[in-house]
């Protein structure tokens, strides 16, 4: 019998650098960003229903049922497949929203394996991949789950393995919205693309940083706080923050010190996301 019911992880990720090498004519950015999970997510529960319906249970603060990332994945994928199951579907959501660890693409993209799973599909990751992008451009790198430098608007992925600290990420509780910053005309889109892999040292800044500190004076706070222990990130457009430890203890640390003030919680850097971890040991 196959299963009908299934509780998969939905990792959050870092861009552990981002450069911004230009503007394409549909006003999308081309970027250069080396993306890593963190064992750190949401926890997704899905329950296969006979009659077609998708019901998502959990109920997200300003974003209604059908716009929720983990609907419309689900609605997609079952258009497309010309499936006649539906879900019902639950999410214990601890993955801050609008912080720039990818709380929304990852849920999409468990949504995805999750369901072509369930709902047997057979769909390989490039078929998912491809319809990830259409859900959103940081979509495709959960569906693949290897750490990757990604080139394009993210979409052109290699697999890369980079070192695998433990991080200490900082909330600052402010959401920044992706499209606030892109379009920004203060935005620096011109940094020269890197040609050489792996990626040379020296190349860890974000572009989007000078916008996002001024307008957003705690993100700049956080940033400077965590500055005094180690070399400190921005991820994507923000808001959160992060910087990389030997050990577990270092991390735990500088958290308690720091986390008096700011919210904030330490994980591990990953390069195979603890999604597919998970989905190999169902095989
Ligand atoms: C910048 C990154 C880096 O990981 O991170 P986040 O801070 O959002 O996580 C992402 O590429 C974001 O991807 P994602 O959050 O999926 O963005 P989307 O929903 O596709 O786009 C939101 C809006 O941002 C702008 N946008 C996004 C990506 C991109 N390469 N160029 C853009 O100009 C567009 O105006 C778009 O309408
Ligand atoms: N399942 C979801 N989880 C998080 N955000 C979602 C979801 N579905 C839709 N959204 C919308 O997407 C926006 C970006 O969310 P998120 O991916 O968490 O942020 P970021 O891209 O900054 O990492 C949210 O502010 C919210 O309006």
């Amino acid at each position: 019998m196959p299963a009908t019911r299934l509780t998969l992880p939905s990792p959050a990720k870092l861009n552990l650098m981002l450069h911004i090498l230009g503007r394409r004519e549909d006003g999308y950015h081309e970027l250069q960003t080396l993306f890593q999970f963190l064992d750190y997510g949401d926890e997704i529960t899905y329950a296969v229903r006979d009659d077609g319906v998708i019901h998502l249970h959990t109920a997200f603060e300003g974003v209604p049922h059908d716009s929720n990332l983990i609907v419309k994945a689900a609605t997609k994928l079952q258009e497309q497949s010309g499936c006649s199951l539906g879900v019902d579907i639950w999410i214990e959501k601890i993955l801050p929203m609008g912080g720039g660890i990818g709380g929304g693409s990852s849920n999409a993209a468990t949504t995805l394996l999750g369901l072509n799973h369930l709902w047997q599909l057979g769909w390989d990751e490039d078929q998912l991949a491809t319809l990830g992008l259409t859900l959103g451009a940081d979509v495709p790198v959960f569906v693949r789950g290897h750490a990757a430098f990604a080139e394009g608007v993210g979409e052109k992925l290699t697999p890369v393995d980079p070192e695998e600290p433990w991080y200490l990420v900082l909330v600052p509780q402010v959401s920044v919205s992706t499209a606030e910053i892109f379009s920004d005309p203060l935005l620096t889109r011109n940094s020269s693309p890197i040609k050489v892999r792996p990626v040379p040292k020296g190349n860890s800044r974000n572009d989007c940083l000078p916008v996002v500190t001024r307008r957003y004076p705690d993100v700049r706070n956080a940033l400077n706080l965590l500055g005094n222990f180690t070399e400190a990130k921005l991820t994507g457009t923000g808001s959160c923050v992060f910087g990389g430890f030997p050990s577990k203890a270092e991390a735990d640390k500088v958290s308690a010190l720091l986390t008096e003030t700011l919210t904030g919680f330490v994980a591990k850097g990953s390069n195979i996301s603890m999604l597919h971890r998970k989905l190999q040991s169902l095989l």
